[in-house]
């Protein structure tokens, strides 16, 4: 665009003689920066600038403009995609609005403006409206800034609202003289409110902004659609071709006439209130039949504004004439339009409704395409700070996910989400339970707590730490362990989640009592295993150390538990509280994973805000395309509810891979309910694309600098075959930080698609009612009730229910098994449960067992141990699709340690939890077996291994 040149005034500036402002319907950067936007104020008379969606994701999706900015803003803070565009945008603004600002001041705050648009995805919002107008008035603080809100029905009582409070307003997309109307009726009652209330109204400004040529658009189309389809109304229509929407704008003006002879103004005028101009937006001319000027020459009146695009604004220049007061002339000829309009059933007030929806969701569309524009960029600048994510899927899985992703962007599910809206679940109480997206900003706000905390427990010199806890509580902080191994100058980080007593006595043994940091975890303080747990090893403390135990003992819980209590009135060292709206699952970026890190002597800080990186790139903000937990969860819920392919199996580096425990009990727990969700297998050594069904989506977790060869080999022969495989590549072990956040959105967003509630864990709560029904029953009578196997050869004694059992008919081990086995088709999945001792050789066992199983039969496999699980898979397996076959293990245990204080012992207890575990199983209808070794557990183990071979 080229400024005017000096010889003669430009036409643009003529428009000042009719009192009508130009102003100029575009931004960007570099035209503010190189002078071009001083040109057109000085040279050309231009008086204002709009914005919007459209206008921006043209400005910063294309070129460099932005980058130097992104790159300085990057380098400094982790901030959203959305944030960044603000950041962005807001600058633009400001920039323009200090331009303007002698204009603004020359016509006393007539003209002058710029104005920025309330995010479009709140158009059908009041109250967000409300807030976000108010909150972007405050962000770029200019005099001369309107805020522009669409004249929805919606948006109305915003705008009564915002000119209430004292806001400029420009109301956008305006088609209709019935919307204009109301939103006259919203400016003049804001403004009446004012006065009633004693405020100035004088320095208020508003502009109404009614869209013209979209308005034919429509109309001509329909026009060629009718004549090309030979109607007999031809001529007639052809006449009105064009003429529609100059029509109606001259109408509106004629309304706005009227209103400004009324006593309502007069009162309003008389307090020094400035009129609420209107503006003739889109006024660029898209039928090339018609003069580029048409907008422009034929809306020419009195206090009106036309804000022009820039090639409108050249052409104007370059041959704009100025035939008088255009939009008073022919008012009657206007009428006649309309009315034939009407007559000829063009439908004007349909048009104008499917332009408002239109206009709406064509500003979404810009805008989610400008977030997308801005999220690319920023993740490049990014580039190893972030986690990448790599999609290997076959054709049509992809073509679904891609569906799926632009399902999400056009229904605006992720900012539902972010919004807590239940309704994108099952409308329960899942709104309760989604503070754990705001967990990471909130503990960063606090993190010299926990920095003093880690100081404290070093200067203490532990040389041990040991977190008791189950599930939420243990697994997080068992990754945690796992991946980053011991700190210098800190304790090792052990996590004890098992009553099995050999277990027990086996970190009993790591320990030194009286240089250990004891940290019990629990939520809701009420869990039994920590409860026990804590009773034992406070008693072992106290032996090693009398009455200092308490002060070795820091408790992580809920506010108002039960174990708070205990931890008060015992005196521990420390209480950390933990957030009643995040389940345990969704608990590891909270106190749960952080006082156990921080005691470790984790970098919390650094983090904290790696785990910051994870949010903010699955913010609300982040379009569902590039948004890694929306993208990660519709894998998820699109392989499982179109494909059948709900066995999420993780693979990682070995240096990562205590992710996957913890990524069960998150996918399991929160989607295996209702018949319904998605089966994790985790630790599942790979094989060839032979021994593998068409059930599984694989996810592979890559440590950059450490990764496997081998792995990497096996997971290209995966692909290769057709096997859907994301691959997660961290650059550096903490991003697992980001990975939690990443996984817990996922989880939520497959939720969405599997229509439940990703919060609750009905079936966790069914087995702990039927453990705490037999620990009564052996405190009652000294014994658990007596139950008797269906089968016994040798050591080895079969259970079960009747059902079970009569479908496992047959005296020997072998028959049992190639019976139970024997029932597992394709698409199942075999659950090995072992009550026994997690230690190197049992897991080997395990690992192997479900190998044989996996090979032979080609299903997915599960490896659990007791009761662990039962507070992670535990929940899918009862719970979840009934594809599941279950081998439980039991074991007579070899030694057996008391609970203080309890009649029960360790041994009880566990023996309970199986056979709790297992009732709710069978109850289920699950095809369930528990086989017990009497004995010795490693020949027992032994024999159960070679019998399953014999049998599959
Ligand atoms: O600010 C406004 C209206 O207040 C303008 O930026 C308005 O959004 C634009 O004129 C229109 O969106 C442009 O419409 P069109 O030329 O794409 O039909
Ligand atoms: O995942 C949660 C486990 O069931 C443990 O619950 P808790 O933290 O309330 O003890």
């Amino acid at each position: 665009m080229n400024a005017a040149a000096n010889a003669k005034q430009s036409p643009l500036q003529e428009l000042a003689k009719f009192e009508q402002s130009p102003w100029l319907d575009f931004v960007r950067r570099g035209f503010t920066k190189d002078g071009s936007m001083a040109a057109l104020i000085a040279d050309d008379g231009v008086k204002g600038v709009t914005s919007n969606p459209a206008i921006f994701q043209k400005a910063m999706g294309e070129g460099t403009d932005y980058d130097a900015q992104i790159h300085e803003i990057l380098g400094k803070e982790i901030v959203s995609t959305s944030e960044l565009y603000e950041r962005l945008a807001i600058d633009d603004i400001r920039e323009v609005a200090k331009l303007l600002y002698p204009v603004f001041e020359t016509s006393k705050g007539v003209d002058g403006y710029v104005s920025l648009e309330v995010s479009p995805y709140l158009a059908r919002d009041t109250a967000g409206t409300i807030f976000e107008a108010g909150r972007l008035w405050d962000a770029v603080k200019e005099p001369n800034l309107m805020i522009k809100i669409p004249g929805t029905d919606e948006g109305a009582p915003a705008i009564e609202q915002k000119i209430a409070d004292g806001i400029n307003i420009n109301v956008t997309l305006l088609f209709s003289l019935d919307a204009y109307k109301k939103v006259v009726e919203a400016w003049l009652s804001g403004l009446e409110a004012r006065l009633k209330a004693g405020q100035p109204v004088a320095s208020i400004a508003s502009v109404a902004s009614f869209f013209v040529s979209r308005i034919d658009g429509k109309i001509d189309a329909e026009i060629d659609r009718r004549v090309k389809a030979g109607d007999k109304d031809s001529e007639a229509l052809k006449a009105v071709r064009g003429k529609v929407a100059i029509a109606n704008a001259k109408l509106a003006y004629q309304y706005w006439l009227e209103v400004m002879k009324s006593d309502r103004w007069a009162k309003l005028k008389a307090a020094g209130a400035q009129t609420q101009r209107l503006l003739w937006a889109s006024t660029g001319t898209k039928d090339k039949a018609y003069s580029d000027v048409l907008y422009v020459e034929q809306l020419i009146g009195p206090e009106t504004v036309n804000t022009i695009p820039p090639a409108t604004l050249d052409a104007f220049r370059d041959h704009g004439t100025l035939p008088g007061a255009t939009l008073t002339e022919d008012v009657e000829g206007a009428k006649h339009v309309l009315a034939e309009a009407e007559r000829l059933g063009l439908d004007l007030a349909g048009v104008t409704k499917v332009l408002v929806d239109e206009g709406v969701s064509s500003f979404e569309d810009a805008f989610d395409s400008l977030l997308g524009s801005v999220a690319k960029k920023q993740n490049d600048i990014l580039g190893k700070k972030l986690t990448e994510t790599k999609f290997s899927l076959p054709e049509d899985l992809d073509a679904a996910v891609k569906a799926g992703l632009d399902e999400w962007r056009r229904k605006g599910s992720i900012r539902k989400l972010w919004a807590r809206d239940a309704s994108l679940w099952t409308g329960a109480d899942e709104a309760k339970w989604l503070k754990w997206l705001d967990i990471v900003g909130e503990r960063l706000d606090h993190v010299a707590e926990l920095e003093a905390f880690q100081k404290e427990a070093r200067e203490r010199g532990f040389k041990q730490v040991l977190l008791l806890g189950m599930g939420g509580s243990s697994l997080g902080p068992e990754v945690l362990a796992e991946t980053f191994g011991k700190h210098e100058g800190f304790g090792h980080l052990y996590v004890l989640d098992s009553t099995d007593p050999q277990q027990i006595k086996t970190f009993e043994g790591k320990i030194d009592p009286a240089h250990t940091l004891f940290i019990v975890s629990s939520k809701s303080g009420g869990t039994l295993e920590p409860n026990i747990l804590l009773a034992y090893f406070y008693d072992v403390a106290k032996k090693a150390i009398g009455d200092k135990a308490a002060s070795h003992f820091v408790a992580v819980t809920d506010p108002g538990s039960h174990l708070e209590a205990v931890a008060k009135r015992e005196g521990f060292w420390k209480i950390f509280g933990g957030e009643k709206e995040i389940g345990g699952r969704y608990s590891v970026l909270s106190n749960f994973g952080l006082v156990p890190a921080t005691a470790a002597g984790v970098p919390i800080k650094l983090f904290l805000e790696d785990a910051l990186h994870g949010v903010k790139a699955s913010d609300a903000g982040a379009p569902p395309a590039v948004n890694p937990g929306v993208q990660l969860g519709t894998v998820f819920g699109v392989a499982a509810t179109k494909f059948g392919r709900d066995k999420i199996t993780i693979i990682a580096t070995k240096q990562i891979a205590d992710f996957g425990a913890w990524a069960e009990q998150l996918i399991a727990e929160s989607t295996g309910k209702i018949g319904k969700g998605l089966i994790p297998i985790d630790d599942e050594t790979l094989a060839g694309p032979a021994h593998y069904g068409s059930d599984r989506v694989f996810v592979y977790l890559r440590l950059a600098n450490e990764h496997s060869h081998e792995q990497d080999e096996a997971v290209r022969t995966l692909i290769e075959a057709g096997q859907p495989v994301v691959t997660i590549e961290l650059h550096e072990r903490r991003q697992i930080a980001q990975e939690f956040f990443r996984w817990e959105i996922a989880t939520a967003v497959a939720g969405a698609w599997l229509d439940i509630n990703p919060f609750d864990q009905p079936d966790v709560e069914a087995s702990k009612i039927e453990t705490k029904k037999l620990t009564s029953a052996y405190n009652d009578t000294g014994a658990l009730p007596s139950e008797e196997p269906f089968a016994t050869d040798g050591d080895l004694s079969f259970f079960a229910d009747a059902k079970n059992t009569a479908a496992l008919k047959g005296g020997s081990t072998h028959e049992i098994l190639k019976a139970h086995f024997d029932r597992v088709k394709p698409g199942d999945y075999v659950g090995v449960l072992a009550y026994i001792e997690r230690d190197r050789a049992t897991r080997e066992w395990i690992q192997h067992t479900r190998l044989a199983i996996r090979d032979a039969k080609k299903v997915a496999t599960a490896a659990e141990f007791g009761p662990r699980f039962l507070h992670s898979t535990g929940q899918a397996y009862k719970g979840g699709p009934n594809t599941g076959v279950f081998l439980q293990i039991t074991a007579d245990d070899a030694h057996d340690l008391p609970v203080p204080g309890e009649r029960f012992t360790f041994s009880v207890v566990k023996a309970a939890q199986a056979r709790g575990d297992f009732d709710v199983l069978a109850e289920r209808g699950r095809r369930a077996l528990r086989v017990h070794i009497k004995g010795d557990l490693a020949k027992g183990l032994a024999s159960i291994a070679s019998a399953i071979k014999a049998a599959i």
